[in-house]
């Protein structure tokens, strides 16, 4: 039987108005004993965006892993597609097939291979018994790209793509898999995003709004999953809140706040973190960094005080991302560095001087540059300290789950257990564990590269304050971010790169969120007004 509320392929009158395409009740999900999913219920409409919010581990992959056919729920949930209610746990095959892709946040793409490789992974129609014609889907991926205004070529190798290249290719192969399915041939689909913006800068979110506007407007469904509330503002027509396993709010984004959405999230009302500027940071000079050049960077001299925490930011390309990479060691670069009365050349370091030299690093990819997934998070949190858990007898494992115990209650990770893999922890979480790793070291100079993507509102005002105790104590903190909004929350000063050097220096009451942007791309669109000039008058 088909519920007439129920827009479905055949029954739809183009002119009516949005009704739900998707519909997921009651759904339960539980990973042994622990109850992830709680008698969720939702709903997504024809031709809107709809946002997935809540707090790290609040279940949201869960969910959309139940709709991709990865997760099995409990008897009883249920989920309708185009008014079709489907047997669980649902079969990716037939879920693709009937019109939803799916973009993960890692893109699910393959660097050495080639755009139009990637494009045809999913695409099991293409490989004939005589091969494919590479001619006719080069050129089909080139209208295709070029339909989305953008401007790719097929045949680059996807790690030659800037990050949000790729994920716009991760987008657009998606929407290429929905117009195959019967849900395209009629027209329309439903994406789905798992955070697809953590990498990405603020200057490239807004090109990656633009492409799901445009998306939208062919007709498909948007589920985007994501932390960042202006994003929501900007893009999402309704917005879907879950907290602790239940879904606890279905809000239609004109007609709630941006304060309004944050209260829900965390169930209580919040204020944002704000680092108390009014104390006196250590006189003197902790670290000092002398004409740094690598990659796009081009001789960036700075001094940090003890305590003092300093940010580096600018549009994507700009060279201020590399900073924290070649002070650690881990990209190669020229120029030295100080910090106390060690001096090194940074030709010469590497990330073992670097922490011998009371220097943490977190980097931006935690994936692959920041943890191990397979380990345990004792492990993980750990794996800097071995030396110091080394007793008579070898390794004290309990010395070793008493220290994860404490970071575990210092940053509130959940689930609060330290032997389960770090990597089935929900992100957010697992960043709590990998900074929590860094911080325990008690390092002289803390490098950052982004380091609350991906963490929940509440989470990241827990980052903030930790940062700040560890300025407290007398750590130099310098992190390269786009996030305006931590930069001006969490640094004492900010400097704003292009074309590789610092063109201004934020600090005191100058320094906020809006005059950081201003400073961004203002460089970018005088560059750009002074080449609109050019061609004008040529
Ligand atoms: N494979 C798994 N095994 C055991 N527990 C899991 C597994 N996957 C997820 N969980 C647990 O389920 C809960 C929900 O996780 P989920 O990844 O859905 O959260 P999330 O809302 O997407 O969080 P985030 O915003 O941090 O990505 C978490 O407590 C997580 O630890």
């Amino acid at each position: 039987m088909t519920d007439p509320n129920v827009v479905t392929l055949a029954n739809r009158n183009p002119g009516e108005a949005p009704a739900d395409v998707l519909r997921m009740s009651g759904v339960r999900m539980k990973f042994g004993p622990v109850e992830v999913l709680k008698d969720v219920s939702l709903t997504l409409r024809r031709g809107e965006i709809l946002g997935l919010l809540g707090q790290n581990g609040s279940g949201k992959s869960t969910l959309i892993k139940v709709l991709a056919g990865f997760n099995s729920p409990e008897p009883g949930s249920k989920v309708r597609l185009w008014g079709e209610e489907l047997k669980l746990p649902l079969d990716p095959g037939r879920i693709r097939n009937m019109g939803v892709a799916f973009v993960h946040q890692h893109l699910a793409l393959v660097p050495s291979l080639s755009v139009a490789d990637n494009m045809l992974v999913s695409d099991d129609q293409k490989v004939r018994p005589w091969g494919i014609s590479w001619r006719a889907e080069r050129a089909r991926m080139k209208a295709l790209f070029q339909e989305f205004g953008l401007d790719i070529d097929p045949m680059q190798t996807v790690d030659t793509l800037a990050p949000v290249e790729r994920a716009y290719v991760a987008i657009v192969r998606a929407v290429d898999e929905l117009r195959r399915s019967d849900a395209g041939r009629a027209g329309e689909g439903i994406l789905v995003l798992d955070e697809p913006t953590p990498f990405l800068s603020a200057e490239d979110v807004d090109r990656l709004f633009t492409l799901l506007r445009r998306i939208k407007k062919t007709g498909a469904s948007v589920i985007i999953v994501t932390h960042d509330i202006d994003e929501v503002l900007s893009i999402t027509d309704r917005v879907a809140v879950m907290r602790d396993g239940r879904l606890v709010s279905m809000m239609t984004t004109a007609d709630t706040t941006r304060q309004e959405i944050l209260d829900t999230i965390v169930g209580h009302a919040v204020s944002l973190y704000e680092r108390d500027r009014s104390g006196s940071r250590a006189e003197g000079t902790a670290v000092t960094i002398k004409d740094l050049s690598g990659g796009r960077l081009e001789g960036f001299d700075a001094t940090l005080r003890a305590g003092e925490v300093v940010g580096v930011t600018g549009l994507i390309g700009s060279g201020f991302a590399e900073v924290p990479y070649l002070v650690f060691g881990a990209d190669r670069g020229q120029g030295s560095l100080t910090v106390g009365d060690k001096t090194v050349d940074l030709s010469r370091m590497t990330p073992g001087m670097a922490c011998a030299a009371k220097i943490s690093f977190m980097p931006g990819d935690r994936i692959h540059q920041a943890g191990i997934g397979t380990l345990s998070v004792s492990e993980n949190a750990t794996f800097l300290a071995l030396s110091r858990l080394r007793g008579l007898l070898g390794l004290s494992h309990g010395a070793a789950t008493r220290a994860t115990e404490s970071l575990i209650e210092e940053h509130d990770v959940r689930p609060p257990r330290a032997g389960v893999p770090l990597g089935t922890l929900s992100g957010g979480n697992q960043q709590k564990v990998l900074i929590g790793k860094w911080l325990a070291e008690d390092p002289m100079l803390l490098l950052l590269d982004e380091p609350t993507q991906g963490v929940d509102f509440g989470a990241r005002q827990k980052i903030f304050e930790a940062l700040d105790g560890a300025a407290a104590r007398g750590t130099a903190i310098l992190c390269a971010s786009t996030d305006y909004e931590q930069l001006a929350q969490i640094c004492d000063r900010v400097f704003v790169f292009h074309r590789g050097r610092p063109v201004a220096e934020l600090s005191g009451a100058a320094l906020t969120k809006d005059a950081i942007a201003r400073a961004c791309f203002h460089e970018a669109s005088d560059e750009a007004e002074t080449a609109t000039r050019k061609e004008m008058t040529t």
